[in-house]
């Protein structure tokens, strides 16, 4: 079983990944559906409560809850998938990163994806709210948390590195790549990889 799990800052490209693999026939496992369902089990709206409960999860049950309860879902979606390989989008931290490698192994291949922060500004502008100040502060903030939550170290233990700063397109090209081979045949891919190399580096 081949198990990707993507990691990246708001805007990075997470969603498309997810879209990408959708479309090749890989299940897809998103880690904040464990934390809605666990909203709707307390009789709260995920909407206003998920942040709080993600934190309640952790002291309740320790820093690697989420991803405790996310390992049956991705073996499930395994089983019922039309491939052997599994997404999983939303790891947060270095703890939630040994609880897969401890559960899946070389099967588990950590893919960070990286956008600068204007581009993925412009993106998320692009998506849904418009390009003001405040969603450049809102923006910050969110990476502040999200690093806080141990993202940024998560970023720094990948496997295997997809530099988003190009179309759409490539990008897609770089995931369905990946997706095909996953685990150590990933490897190879140098980070950063020019696809318009000859593979003339010294
Ligand atoms: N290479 C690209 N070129 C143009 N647009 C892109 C590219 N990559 C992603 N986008 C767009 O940027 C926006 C943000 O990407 P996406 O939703 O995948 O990010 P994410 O990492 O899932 O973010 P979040 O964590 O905030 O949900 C989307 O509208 C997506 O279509």
């Amino acid at each position: 079983m081949n198990v990707i799990g993507t990691v990246g800052l708001p805007g990075s490209g997470k969603g498309e990944a997810a879209n990408v693999a959708e479309a090749a026939g890989v299940p897809v496992v998103v880690m904040g559906d464990v934390i809605r369902e666990e909203c709707r089990a307390r009789g709260l709206d995920p909407a206003e409560h998920h942040g709080r409960i993600a934190g309640v999860l952790r002291e309740e049950e320790g820093d690697d809850a989420i991803a405790a309860r996310t390992i049956p879902r991705i073996r499930e979606a395994a089983e019922e998938g039309e491939t052997d390989t599994v997404l999983v989008d939303g790891l947060r931290s270095t703890v939630e990163l040994e609880r897969f490698r401890e559960a899946f192994g070389d099967g588990f291949t950590l893919v960070a994806i990286h956008a600068p922060f204007e581009l993925r500004a412009e993106r998320l502008g692009e998506r849904g709210r418009d390009d003001s100040d405040s969603d450049l502060e809102a923006l910050r903030e969110r990476d502040e948390r999200e690093i806080a939550l141990g993202l940024g170290e998560t970023l720094d233990h990948a496997d295997v590195e997809i530099d988003n700063t190009g179309t759409l397109e490539a990008f897609r090209e770089r995931v369905r790549k990946v997706l095909a081979v996953g685990g150590d045949a990933a490897a190879p891919a140098a980070p950063d990889a020019d696809p318009e190399s000859d593979g003339g580096r010294p």
